[in-house]
């Protein structure tokens, strides 16, 4: 056997080609921690002290009518706005509010925007394996020699996303529903820590929008999850915990019969929401 066959032998993996372990130290507390943060546009504060903790492994769910500021809040915590005011950490260990964009992203931070950005003329397969050759923390120059672990890796996100079938079809003959599961596994084949998806079930049907709660309640406990939704019946069918935000703070949070139970918030937001999906 050949030194490279031997270095590439699937049953073998060398430390030195695994991607490093991500360095977030949650030993003493949550994964991401807000303290007094604000922001302000042109005098409006859009973020107002925002206090928020994610645990390692949560499934968070934020809600809160336009403009409450939860896009602000996921541009904050992945680099692209910078607060006036508060501290932001991923973990003990990580100051955000002293890193750029690609470094929390290398850091383990994916983000999910609310239209799927997959690549229509390559496969389903295709995509997450361009997704991989994205991480950086893997060496360019022992991709070649890690072929094996890659298929395995494409073929375990593959199973996540539900997609193993449809792996050699071009992305875009998937429905809507299926780009978005692919563009949360090509975020998954970079191993993150904590994932933001904003407005998931956006356009999807009824089918998808279970098999989409199925996915992301299947990913919690192996990464921290925070979803951004409008659709409170889905909220309802996956949110343990749901942080309520309005005029850039947080308004409430507990479970969803708390919040939804509590005055402030159904003056706000939830009655009117409730009512129009009744
Ligand atoms: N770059 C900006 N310049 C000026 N104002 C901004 C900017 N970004 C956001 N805002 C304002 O900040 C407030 C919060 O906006 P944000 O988009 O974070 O709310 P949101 O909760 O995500 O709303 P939606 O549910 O409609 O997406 C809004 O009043 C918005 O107009």
């Amino acid at each position: 056997m050949s030194l490279l066959q031997s270095l590439t032998t699937r049953d073998r993996v060398f430390d030195f080609m695994a991607p490093q372990a991500s360095p977030v130290d949650v030993r003493h507390g949550p994964i991401l921690y807000m303290e007094d943060v604000s922001v302000s546009f042109d005098g409006f504060k859009a973020i107002n002290n925002l206090n928020l903790t994610i645990d390692d492994g949560e499934l968070r769910c934020i809600i809160g009518p336009n403009g409450a500021g939860k896009t602000t809040m996921m541009d904050i915590i992945t680099g692209k706005t910078r607060p006036n005011e508060g501290s932001v950490w991923f973990g003990s260990r990580h100051n955000l509010l002293q890193m750029n964009e690609p470094d929390i992203a290398s850091l383990g931070i994916g983000r999910k925007f609310q239209k799927p950005t997959v690549f229509e003329a390559l496969s389903v397969f295709e995509n997450l394996e361009l997704a991989m050759a994205a991480d950086k923390r893997i060496l360019p120059t022992l991709t070649a020699r890690m072929t094996g672990e890659i298929k395995d890796r494409i073929d375990d996100v593959l199973e996540t996303i539900g997609l193993t079938e449809l792996r050699f079809q071009p992305a875009g003959i998937l429905s809507h529903g299926q780009k978005q599961w692919l563009e949360i596994g090509m975020l998954l084949m970079q191993r993150p820590r904590l994932l933001l998806v904003d407005e998931p079930v956006a356009g999807m049907t009824e089918q998808e929008m279970e098999r989409t709660a199925e996915l992301l309640t299947g990913l919690a406990g192996k990464q921290s999850v925070v979803v951004v939704e409008h659709d409170m019946g889905f909220v309802r069918s996956i949110a343990r915990k749901v942080t309520v935000l309005h005029q850039g703070s947080v308004l409430a949070e507990g479970s969803m019969d708390q919040v939804s139970s509590d005055p402030s918030v159904v003056e706000v937001y939830l009655g009117a929401d409730d009512e129009e999906a009744a």
